[in-house]
């Protein structure tokens, strides 16, 4: 028999990572090719926004994706977030050269109030959301806290795009294929201040550490490139990133809704209290999934130059929520 549609909001529909991403879902590598989706797309009340979602969806309607049950266009979160069991929220202004993704925090932090407030107010009660807008970690803090009456480990940021640079990075130093490496980590923010940590990784069962040998490489040449990787790609194509964006979103949502078989993967995660970081800060750790929710990899030994780089992370995060706080 088959299975029940289940209901996917997406934010921003579209604009470009919307674009990259609808099509992806609507074919089921997202949350499976048994599993039937209905698409609750919400972009701004503009005529030409409103417009090219509507070139979007006939677009979608082209495609004869067999498991799309549904699309619904809205310009409300009440109405595009009724019932919905996935949420990805990427509406949200980009950067543009020279800037910081905090620097969007003015422009984009109400938007997460007010969709947080949408959410809490008509979505499922087991809605797992992830937050994309940048700066990602401070918007899915806020959408949280605007939600009191959910839970608020089932609000997430993203931070696979940054772990799947890691591992690409990784795999052209070594000489190996993406797939043969596990047990990265990436902690902290969705910005330059990450700590993408290889030292428990391996390749094909052996230490990443072990066969890079390299303490410079990995602070003068891996860490600055991962961690700014996105200011490049700006710089290189003139808009941010958007097809491994989107990329990004299918692994993390496919990954907390599907499971990782025993795989670590990183996820923005409001913390709770595990490695120091002080509860509900919005943070990248290692986790597993089974069953539809994420497990921190716990024990991991921090040393000092790791510490120093988690710090440095948490700092600017606490940063940024004291710069919102008015907000909730
Ligand atoms: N966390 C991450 O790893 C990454 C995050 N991003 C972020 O994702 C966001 C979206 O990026 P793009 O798709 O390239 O931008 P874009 O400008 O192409 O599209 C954004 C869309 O969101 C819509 N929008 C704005 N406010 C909205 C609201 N309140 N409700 C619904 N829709 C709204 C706009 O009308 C636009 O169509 C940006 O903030 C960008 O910085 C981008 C890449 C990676
Ligand atoms: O850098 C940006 O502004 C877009 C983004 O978050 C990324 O590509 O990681």
């Amino acid at each position: 028999m088959s299975k029940k549609p289940v209901r996917v909001a997406v934010t921003g529909a579209a604009g470009q990572i919307g674009y990259a991403l609808l099509f992806r879902i609507a074919s089921g590598e997202m949350l499976g090719k048994d599993q039937p989706v209905i698409l609750q797309l919400l972009e701004i009340p503009d005529e030409k926004a409103q417009n090219a979602l509507k070139g979007v969806i006939m677009e979608l309607e082209d495609c004869a994706f067999p498991l799309l049950a549904g699309i619904e266009a809205h310009s409300d979160p009440m109405t595009a977030f009724k019932d919905t069991d996935y949420a990805l929220l990427v509406g949200a202004r980009p950067r543009g050269p020279g800037m910081e993704r905090a620097d969007l925090l003015a422009a984009n932090a109400q938007i997460f109030t007010a969709q947080g407030k949408a959410l809490n107010a008509v979505a499922s009660r087991n809605v797992k959301v992830l937050v994309v807008g940048n700066p990602a970690n401070t918007n899915a803090y806020i959408a949280m806290k605007s939600a009191p009456d959910l839970k608020p480990g089932n609000f997430t940021a993203m931070l696979r795009l940054d772990h799947n640079r890691a591992a690409s990075q990784i795999a052209a130093k070594i000489g190996c294929a993406v797939g043969d490496i596990q047990k990265l980590a990436v902690w902290g923010n969705h910005s330059p201040t990450m700590y993408a940590d290889y030292r428990f990784a391996t390749v094909n069962g052996k230490s990443v550490k072990d066969t890079i040998n390299d303490q410079v490489w990995n602070k003068d040449v891996f860490l600055p490139t991962v961690g700014k990787r996105g200011a490049a790609i700006i710089a290189a194509r003139g808009l941010s990133s958007a097809a491994s964006a989107a990329n990004a979103a299918i692994d993390h949502m496919r990954d907390w809704a599907l499971g990782t078989n025993g795989q670590w993967v990183t996820m923005g995660i409001p913390s709770q209290g595990w490695y120091g970081i002080p509860k509900d800060v919005m943070f990248g750790f290692p986790v597993t999934c089974e069953n539809g929710e994420y497990k921190v990899v716990e024990g991991l030994e921090i040393d000092a130059f790791s510490q120093e780089c988690i710090d440095k992370t948490l700092a600017e995060l606490e940063g940024e929520k004291d710069g919102v706080k008015h907000l909730l």
